[in-house]
Order: C-alpha cells, then sequence, then structure tokens
C-alpha cells in the first residue's frame, strides 16, 4: 500500500475518534479494509469494539503479534487541520490514529508479500482507560491465536521522523487511576461556620498528595501523582457540598505503587477528620508496567542500528502507562517509540505528528518481522 494511501487512512481514522470499548465507527472502518483481503491469505474476527486480523505463513512454525491500540481521547481538538476530529470533544491526541494505520500498512504487506510465519494483528480498543490489553488477551481468539512474540509501538512526538528509542527491560511505569470524592455540608457563603466546605478540603488535599512524592518515596526511585481534574460547588456564592478529584499514579515498581496507596489513604482520612466530611476512593483502572524482553529487544535494536539507516537510541524509562504491559507481561516482546517530530506533546489538543513517519514505521517493521519469519 502506498504512502499517499496510507496518509488518508490516518485522516479518515483522525476524523472518528472514539473513546475506550466506543470505537464502533473505528472498528468498522478497519473491517471494510480487511474485509477487501482476500480469506485464505486473511482471517478476521472481532472482539468487542476491536479486531483480531491473522495474515497466513505458507509455513508457519510460529506466529509474531503486533498491536495497535484504536480509541481516542476526550479532548477537544486545537489544530487546524482539515482533517480535524468530527466529533466534538474527542481527538486521536495520542497517535492511535498512526498506530492503527501504520498495522494495515504492515498488515498489506504481508497479505501481498506472505512470509512462513503467521503474523497475528490485534487492534485493542480501551488502551487509555478502562484498559483492553488484559480483557483481549484472555479471550478466546487470543488463546487460539496466542502469538509466541509480540511487539507494538507508541509516537514519541519529542523525537524527529527517522529515529526510534526504546530499551531492554522496564519501558512504562505502573499505573493506577485516582478518584476521590469529598461529601461535606453545603451552605451561604456568608456563614462559612455553618458548613464544611468541600472546595477548602478539596484544595488541602491537592497539595497534601503532593507531599507523598516529595516525603515518602525514596528520591532515587520516581513516583508522580497527576490530579489533572477538580469538579466541586455549584454556584459562586454557595459553600460546596461535594468535590471530586480525578488523577493518576505512577510507580516503577509494584512496591512503590503499595506505598503510594497506604499514604493517599492515610492523607485522605486525615481529610475526614479535619474537614468532618465524608469520603470515598476508587483506583479505576490499574496497567501493569511494560518489561521490554531483554535478549528480543536487544536484537531489535541491533538489527534497526545494523540493516537499516533509521537512528536507533537507547531511552530511559517513562513514566507514561500502558496497557501493552500486560501483554509482555505473558508473551515475550517488547515496545518502542517511533520518533514523529511533533511541536506538542502526547494528550495536547495540538499534536501534530509528521505523517512521514508512518512510512518509516511500515518499513521498519516489515522488515524486522521478516527477519523473525526466517530465524
Ligand atoms: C501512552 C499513554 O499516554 N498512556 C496513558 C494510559 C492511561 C492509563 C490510565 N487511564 C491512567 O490514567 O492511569 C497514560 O496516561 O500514560
Amino acid at each position: 500500500m502506498g504512502t499517499e494511501h496510507l496518509i488518508q487512512i490516518r485522516r479518515d481514522l483522525h476524523r472518528i475518534p472514539e473513546i475506550g470499548f466506543q470505537e464502533f465507527k473505528t472498528q468498522q472502518y478497519l473491517l471494510n479494509l480487511l474485509n477487501q483481503f482476500p480469506e485464505h491469505r486473511l482471517d478476521v474476527k472481532t472482539w468487542k469494539t476491536g479486531i483480531f486480523a491473522l495474515v497466513k505463513g505458507t509455513n508457519p512454525q510460529k506466529t509474531i503479534g503486533y498491536r495497535a491500540d484504536i480509541d481516542g481521547l476526550p479532548i477537544t481538538e486545537e489544530t487546524d487541520y482539515d482533517f480535524s476530529s468530527e466529533h466534538p470533544g474527542f481527538m486521536h491526541a495520542c497517535g492511535h490514529d498512526f498506530h492503527m494505520t501504520i498495522a494495515i500498512g504492515i498488515l498489506t504487506h504481508f497479505v501481498k508479500n506472505p512470509i512462513s510465519d503467521n503474523v497475528l494483528f490485534l487492534f485493542q480498543p480501551a488502551e487509555e482507560g478502562p484498559g483492553g490489553a488484559e480483557p483481549m488477551l484472555n479471550s478466546d481468539i487470543a488463546k487460539e491465536w496466542k502469538p509466541d512474540i509480540i511487539t507494538a509501538l507508541h509516537i514519541a512526538p519529542e523525537l524527529p521522523v527517522g529515529t526510534i528509542a526504546t530499551k531492554p527491560g522496564l519501558l512504562f511505569a505502573n499505573t493506577s487511576e485516582l478518584f476521590i470524592d469529598l461529601k461535606g455540608k453545603g451552605g451561604h457563603a456568608a456563614y462559612p461556620h455553618t458548613t464544611n466546605d468541600m472546595v477548602v478540603a478539596a484544595c488541602s488535599l491537592v497539595t497534601q498528595l503532593q507531599t507523598i512524592i516529595a516525603r515518602n518515596i525514596d528520591p532515587l526511585d520516581s513516583a508522580v501523582i497527576t490530579i489533572g481534574k477538580i469538579t466541586g460547588g455549584t454556584v459562586q456564592n454557595i459553600i460546596a457540598e461535594n468535590a471530586r478529584l480525578e488523577g493518576t499514579i505512577r510507580t516503577l515498581s509494584v512496591e512503590s505503587m503499595d506505598k503510594v496507596k497506604e499514604r493517599i489513604e492515610a492523607i485522605v482520612k486525615g481529610i475526614e477528620i479535619g474537614y468532618s466530611c465524608k469520603t470515598m476512593i476508587d483506583y479505576g483502572s490499574m496497567y501493569h508496567q511494560v518489561d521490554n524482553d531483554e535478549m528480543l529487544t536487544r536484537e531489535f535494536m541491533e538489527y534497526i542500528s545494523d540493516q537499516t539507516s533509521y537512528d536507533v537510541r537507547e531511552c530511559t524509562e517513562a513514566m507514561t502507562g500502558e496497557d501493552f504491559g500486560y501483554m509482555v507481561d505473558q508473551i515475550s516482546g517488547f515496545m518502542f517509540w517511533l520518533g514523529v517530530g511533533s511541536p506538542y506533546g502526547l494528550h495536547h489538543a495540538k499534536l501534530q505528528p509528521n505523517e512521514s513517519a508512518i512510512g518509516v514505521a511500515v518499513d521498519i517493521m516489515c522488515k524486522y518481522i521478516s527477519y523473525k519469519a526466517n530465524q
């Protein structure tokens, strides 16, 4: 499939971002593309809003897996693209439109140029939440078609096109969502002494939560608590009865995650006493850290460096999360960053990845998968 066709696919997908497990139009769009291929080359099965697509090998000794996530984010797009999101309030702001397009490019190559091994494509819903990788992997289809190795990529706005980065071992953090509800006593803005103000309690809680990172985590370890959203109250002259914090926790080990949660619970208890309110903590969805297989990752990095003209760098681990972590927990594999040179970063309303990176990624993965199939 030519680059122009792939860019058109990326733009079509960019127009229709949908959040986790709501990717109905996205699934249909991908199915329309996949259904053009002959059945003797490609077997397609849907799973919820995701898709498994198996490109049949000529003499398969193993199955090589490739995963692309397919969901968008609840962000109002601020690019000036003439192919901007047609779904108000939603955007492909994490590059999943790129990830899907690249998967289609690789898949098309192997449908048209058969190799000995099978190549399984997993178009996975709900990476941004609540998490599609773990249930998709536990599905009967995944058990039947289980890949022997698995790979995936993620766009990296800060890296130039033609560059990839990864590392053996830990690449992405453990994550846990965090939702805290506070319920006090509302009332007239002029009579604070008769109320328990949840806006004041919420503000205090946000600053106290940040002390966990500064005072409870070993400075040589790393952790993040981000509160991305605060809601509370109703109007400017009523003291708020309710407030809600929504955020995420990131750590580089399961032990640190347990410690952060223990401290959050203690601090929230303190808020409950200090502000005479009721609280509720919900951890939402949690993602396993991404641990790249040491041997496969080194081999991939050496292959790209020795056999292609692309620039491969060893990076440090990142505090981003990825439910692909569940896949590499069960199947040997790795993930890597793909340079897309955007002045705006991931989860930004102006993210503008350079489309020439699509051809780079397809080229890299076609070469690498062909090389692995000959082993
Ligand atoms: C690559 C990336 O940006 N992934 C997301 C995963 C989100 C997981 C979950 N919703 C959470 O917020 O903990 C990320 O924000 O790192």
